[in-house]
């Protein structure tokens, strides 16, 4: 996968089984090979007096080795960095045969094995490792150094997952105009456009090495892989790789940021983390040191209450119509874990939603469709998505967007504050702002329970609604009720902790259901019945609700903990609506027009 330098092999004197660093005076013990390099071995190291276990990079002191000084070059730099995702550096010492480094162990091995073992990382992931690579980097930068070697076999995993960056041997200080020798060094498939045409290193060249890396994660294979050097060079050089079309569209900008053959274009890492690809999805905290064999499952919680949400697997999990719900019918919640104890999907079933879905439109992690009644009028989902579509543009279209924001009306619509999507077992739960609350089910089928006389109101299809009192229920839906009852349960639990309590406001119609929600790594999607859209970025941090029709076409918008603003078409027509609100509309309208 990655070509290593053209250096040559060199022949290994044996290494002691016991060491002594005759400054420190510290004896060590000397285990097992970890790794190879084109210059050195790497062994586990215990230090006899501590059993403080360390990696021991051992170079041999032939005369062959690429130039005169590199080592010491690299003891004298490596040995002065201090930082959380850079391989620390414990010491140093010689005898007649090597020169040894004792370094931080990484006992996960690096990310060119785990990537080994799995073909392709998920965005998550990615973002996970990314964040590290980019902290440990941009302080070698901030310092003026260059690493010119970054790879992902160089990209070491402690025990806890965190990355460091390791082997400094061909990292040097940037020359007075930013720029370190015009040498071709480094490894071929990952060299920067100026690097192949003898410009020099700079630090821009190692943030291309970063866009091969993420790159090169994400479709499993690297983005300059050409058959002849000559070719490769060339396509580096055209900035020309195949365009990783089945990536979200966060994914392949950054990617193509990244990869700008003119230095000069590419991000600096100040801002690196601020791309949409970093803002815009889940990055997860920790990282299970499974994920080196299988794709995580990742939970979080959420700002309302300990939800957990399926954020697993991004990969191609994309479907262009609604993928329905497997046939299963859903059973008791007997059997299964509280909400706020289980994960958000499967990776079983998104692979199952894979292979019904084999179209590649949209990000998806979690979708659900009412059903349509076969024998029904065809309605198809899209309707109401179309319908969608043309509200939010009638909101776009308005006017153009207010300098700043207009104090927003008070009017609170019917919305859904709080939902837990259960829907790898049993359904997606929400409750809505009237304190009515439902469930739509894996079969497609939905139950609420509507206040203020408790009615049950079942759809088993689109548009044939069966009501009940709670004691009537048949008792062929009891298992149903039980799962509307448990997330009902969990949802006001949360509510209560919140020490929030519904807005008082007239009650939903008995028929109002969910028809559908899409949950994406951006964003999660409701839609209604009664046509309200509404959308959530970024967990809770920002809100979009899309209420009522025509001129009566309402906009609310609750960003990052503020109280509500709504608008009304009127209002938006007048020019008056916040950046913000716009902003979240035209992300919610190309996310529509996705699916
Ligand atoms: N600090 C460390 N902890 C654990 N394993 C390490 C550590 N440093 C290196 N290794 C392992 O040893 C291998 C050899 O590392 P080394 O830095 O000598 O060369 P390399 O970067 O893999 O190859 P090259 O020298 O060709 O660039 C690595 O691939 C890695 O698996």
């Amino acid at each position: 996968m990655e070509p290593g330098p053209r250096r040559r092999r060199q022949s290994h004197q044996p290494v002691a089984a016991f060491l002594r660093d005759p400054s420190s005076g510290r004896v060590y013990r000397r285990g097992k090979l970890i790794g190879k390099g084109a210059f050195s071995r790497c062994y586990k190291l215990t230090d006899m007096s501590t059993s403080t276990v360390f990696a021991l990079k051992v170079v041999p002191r032939a005369g062959r080795l690429p130039s005169r000084g590199k080592v010491e070059r690299e003891i004298a730099l490596h040995s002065r960095l201090r930082h959380h995702n850079i391989v620390a550096f414990h010491g140093h010492f010689a005898d007649r045969d090597h020169v040894y480094m004792v370094l931080e162990y990484c006992s996960r091995q690096s990310l060119a094995h785990v990537l080994k073992a799995r073909q392709t990382l998920t965005e998550p992931e990615v973002r996970y490792y990314l964040r590290g690579v980019i902290g440990g980097l941009r302080y070698l930068h901030q310092r003026r150094i260059v690493h010119r070697d970054l790879k992902l076999s160089n990209l070491l995993l402690n025990k806890k997952m965190e990355v460091k960056i390791g082997d400094l041997g061909l990292a040097t200080r940037l020359g007075p105009g930013g720029r370190c020798h015009r040498v071709l060094c480094g490894t071929p498939n990952l060299l920067a456009p100026e690097v192949v045409s003898r410009k020099g290193h700079s630090c821009p060249s190692d943030i291309w090495a970063l866009g091969c890396i993420m790159y090169t994660v994400l479709t499993g294979t690297p983005p300059f892989a050409a058959a002849s050097l000559s070719e490769m060079y060339q396509n580096i050089c055209d900035g020309h790789y195949p365009e990783p079309a089945h990536l979200s569209p966060n994914a392949r900008r950054l990617i193509a940021r990244l990869l700008a053959p003119d230095p000069a274009e590419r991000p600096n890492l100040d801002h690196l983390l601020q791309d949409d690809f970093f803002t815009q999805g889940f990055t997860p905290e920790r990282m299970p040191p499974h994920s080196r064999h299988s794709p995580p499952v990742f939970t979080f919680p959420q700002p309302l209450g300990s939800l957990f949400r399926k954020v697993g697997q991004l990969l191609s999990t994309q479907c262009g119509p609604p993928c329905p719900f497997t046939s299963k019918e859903a059973s008791g919640p007997g059997e299964g874990p509280e909400p706020d104890s289980v994960d958000w999907g499967s990776e079983a079933s998104l692979s199952e939603r894979r292979a019904h879905c084999p179209q590649a439109l949209v990000h998806l992690l979690t979708q659900g469709t009412l059903r349509s009644d076969p024998a029904g009028p065809q309605e198809s989902p899209e309707t109401e998505v179309a319908a969608a579509i043309r509200n939010l543009q009638l909101c776009l279209d308005a006017g153009p967007v207010a300098t700043q924001d207009p104090p927003g009306g008070q009017q609170p619509p019917l919305w859904a504050p709080r939902w837990v999507d259960y829907s790898s077992k049993y359904g997606f739960g929400y409750q809505l702002s009237d304190g009515g609350s439902g469930v739509l089910f894996r079969d497609g089928t939905h139950m609420a329970l509507r206040p203020p006389g408790s009615h049950i109101c079942y759809l088993p299809t689109r548009g044939r609604l069966e009501t009940f009192a709670l004691r009537d229920v048949p008792r062929a839906l009891g298992a149903k009720l039980a799962v509307l009852r448990l997330l009902t349960g969990y949802l006001q639990r949360r509510l209560r902790e919140e020490g929030a309590s519904p807005a008082p406001q007239p009650p939903a119609a008995l028929g109002l259901c969910l028809l559908r929600f899409v949950g994406t790594s951006q964003a999660l999607l409701l839609l209604f019945s009664d046509g309200t859209l509404q959308v959530s970025f970024g967990g809770l941090q920002t809100q979009l609700v899309l209420s009522g029709e025509g001129q009566g076409l309402l906009l609310t918008h609750w960003a990052r903990g503020q109280p509500g603003a709504s608008y009304s078409l009127g209002t938006l027509q007048r020019r008056e609506c916040a950046p913000a609100a716009l902003q979240h509309l035209r992300r919610t309208l190309h996310l529509l027009q996705s699916l």
